[in-house]
């Protein structure tokens, strides 16, 4: 039995179909070199002004990745939030994140499976109202019944 869960996790015995949960990030340019460094993805579309000028974006985006993070962080810090297990992910990036654009994340459970711990939900970012990634993930969720 482990009880201890920080707040703002939310166990499988909790979670219900349409919860939702969210955050807002300003994405800026030290993020993006930041996660360049971590990834090693030195893509010159993302750290280039010259050459991402030339590019259909006509400008510096962010990695995919990092956008995608911003999912991650919502699943991993808040629902379920803490414990959560990663079991799959898809992702279609449907525009571009520039540096300066304040990223709105949300998931939203559309299946559970209390017996396997199995929750899915639908992910989907957003910037300015208009969406830049959609996909689904699937996760295990952390139990009360076990640590
Ligand atoms: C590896 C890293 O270093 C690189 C990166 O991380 S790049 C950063 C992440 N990616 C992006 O920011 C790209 C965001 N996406 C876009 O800007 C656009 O989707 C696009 C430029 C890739 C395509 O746009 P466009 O050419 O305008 O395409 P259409 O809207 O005209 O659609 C044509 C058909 O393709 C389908 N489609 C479009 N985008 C996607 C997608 N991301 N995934 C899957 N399918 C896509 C669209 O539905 C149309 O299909 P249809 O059957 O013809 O209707």
């Amino acid at each position: 039995m482990f009880d201890n869960f920080p707040r703002g996790t939310i166990c499988i015995e909790d979670i219900e179909m349409g919860m939702t949960r969210h955050l807002r990030k300003h994405v800026t340019d030290r993020d993006i070199e930041l996660f360049a460094e971590v990834s090693t993805d030195r893509n010159p579309v993302h750290l280039d002004d010259d050459y991402a000028h030339d590019t259909i974006f006509e400008g510096r985006i962010a990695h995919g990745m990092l956008t995608a993070g911003l999912i991650s962080a919502v699943i991993g810090e808040q629902l379920p939030g803490h414990g959560t297990i990663y079991m799959g992910q898809t992702l279609k990036f449907l525009g571009p994140v520039r540096p300066g654009d304040t990223v709105y994340a949300e998931v939203k459970v559309t299946g559970i499976d209390h017996a396997k711990r199995h929750v899915t939900l639908d992910c989907l970012c957003t910037v300015d109202g208009k969406k830049v990634l959609v996909g689904e993930a699937k996760v295990l969720a952390p139990s009360r019944k076990f640590d």
